[in-house]
């Protein structure tokens, strides 16, 4: 079972809107959490400054620049008022915050230094290397489930590539890197079942190892290979020379070749995942919604929902206004392997329990080690509502039923919150437990949900 922490903050309940009739809105979604802490760890490696325009500011982006600022880099955030956008229909978020940016200034990486890792993949993981690097001892810890997240292919990988690792046995969190400076780097093997962060971690600090890195994934199953797409490309166009499987290496081998960094000035493109609640809701309430700045070309993997939500239902065009994404009045179930884009499944059931047929949702048995265990609490949640969702070895069947209104508990997880709502739009008296957990990768969640919805219009 999930955890819960019952901390009095968390027992807060919202009740999520429900949608009366069919949403018109144009929704700017803030930038995107995996390119952005990306960014801040190649900015800090860089020889040279570097701009990061439209960063993610939230819970996980903001302790991946605290963490980076304590072991020595130069973050400084600047913010410029630009003019707002209007529209007839609702326009929720703005471009207001396209003003932003932080300043990256690399410098010396030194301990003794203490990292909060949060609840946050991205930090737990993509850190430890970049320490191994520093000069001095850095301390990770972070909640309590970072405790229970898979951080074993890290761990192992730095001790075989030559860094002093103190984890007093446990393979997981809380521990110390006592970074010596520099890392030999060289070949190693790990096995990234159960995440493919272990991958990005050392290709990203790779170009600073004084051999480099060549990572051999050697389980079963790798996760989330847009992911590691998304890792190679901002490495490239940092300088960094890449070999990949899909450029001709060998499967499951990846060569990152020692070299500086250059700074870059790049400007974080929105979170693909986190308009999925914006695209189920134009999808579930046959309305339509557009998200300005959809990229034409990305490696993120809420792109996919173009596809996806297009077979359940959906159609959608990319203009000049961004994804015009429409629904038809019907949702379809789905039957779809989601092992490359596993953190859109609590988005994507929360829809297949509103459709007309059944879904079975595939390739997702790693999802059980993420913010919570997400099939255990997406069938808990479902199912108190009154719906008949099953786990299987790696996924969920979702059978739609009718559902009524109840508690939706969240268990820490932002995907569960915004799960939750997806559904209150089609049941009334939904109410979502801690919806602020949503602030780990999108703090505005609950305004942006909102003002799709037309509560911030006279
Ligand atoms: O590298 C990244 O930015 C991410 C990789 C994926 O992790 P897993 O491969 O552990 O699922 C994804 O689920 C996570 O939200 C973000
Ligand atoms: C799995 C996720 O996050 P993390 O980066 O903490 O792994 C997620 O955002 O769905």
């Amino acid at each position: 079972m999930p955890t819960n922490p019952e901390h009095p903050e968390h027992s807060a309940l919202w009740p999520a809107p429900y949608a009366s009739g069919a949403v018109d809105a144009t929704v700017h979604v803030p930038g995107s959490k995996s390119v952005t802490n990306r960014a801040l760890v190649l900015a800090s490696l860089a020889a040279e400054p570097g701009w990061l325009r439209r960063p993610l500011r939230s819970r996980d982006t903001v302790l991946m620049a605290g963490a980076l600022r304590a072991m020595g880099v130069g973050i400084e955030e600047t913010v410029s008022s630009m003019s707002s956008a209007s529209s007839s229909s609702s326009v929720a978020g703005g471009p207001a915050a396209s003003g932003e940016a932080w300043r990256v200034i690399p410098g010396r990486l030194q301990g003794p230094a203490t990292v909060d890792v949060g609840n946050a993949g991205t930090v737990m993981r993509f850190l430890p290397p970049v320490a191994a690097l520093a000069d001095g001892p850095i301390r990770f810890d972070g909640d309590p489930r970072s405790y229970e997240r898979p951080l074993h292919g890290v761990i192992d990988a730095l001790r075989a590539l030559g860094a002093r690792v103190d984890d007093e046995g446990r393979g997981a969190l809380p521990l110390t890197v006592h970074g010596g400076g520099a890392l030999e780097g060289g070949p190693v093997e790990i096995d990234a079942s159960s995440s493919s962060q272990f991958v990005s971690a050392l290709l990203l600090s790779g170009p600073r190892f004084n051999q480099g890195v060549e990572v051999r994934h050697t389980g079963s199953t790798l996760p989330s290979m847009p992911h590691i797409r998304m890792t190679v490309d901002m490495l490239r166009a940092a300088g960094a020379q890449v070999d990949t499987p899909e450029s001709g290496g060998e499967p499951n081998v990846w060569r990152v070749t020692s070299g500086a960094l250059l700074g870059r000035d790049i400007t974080i493109e929105p979170d693909l995942s986190n308009a999925q609640p914006f695209l189920a809701a134009a999808l579930v309430t046959g309305g339509k919604v557009t998200v300005p700045d959809w990229p034409e070309q990305t490696t993120q993997p809420g792109d996919a929902l173009r596809e996806i939500f297009t077979t359940m239902g959906g159609s959608c065009e990319l203009t000049d206004q961004g994804l015009e994404f429409t629904g038809s009045g019907s949702v379809h179930g789905i039957d779809v392997d989601l092992s490359e884009v596993g953190e859109l499944t609590p988005g994507i059931a929360a829809v297949a329990a509103l459709a007309d047929s059944p879904s079975t949702l595939r390739g997702v048995a790693h999802l059980r080690l993420h913010e919570t265990d997400r099939l255990a609490a997406l069938t808990k949640e479902i199912n108190e509502l009154g719906g008949d969702v099953t786990e299987t070895a790696d996924g969920l069947h979702i059978r739609p039923r009718r559902l009524h209104g109840g508690i939706f508990h969240t268990y820490d997880d932002h995907r569960m919150a915004t799960a939750g709502a997806i559904i209150g739009l089609a049941v009334e008296g939904v109410q979502i437990e801690n919806v602020a957990t949503t602030a780990k990768t999108l703090p505005d969640f609950p305004d942006l949900w909102a003002g799709m919805l037309g509560a911030d219009r006279p």
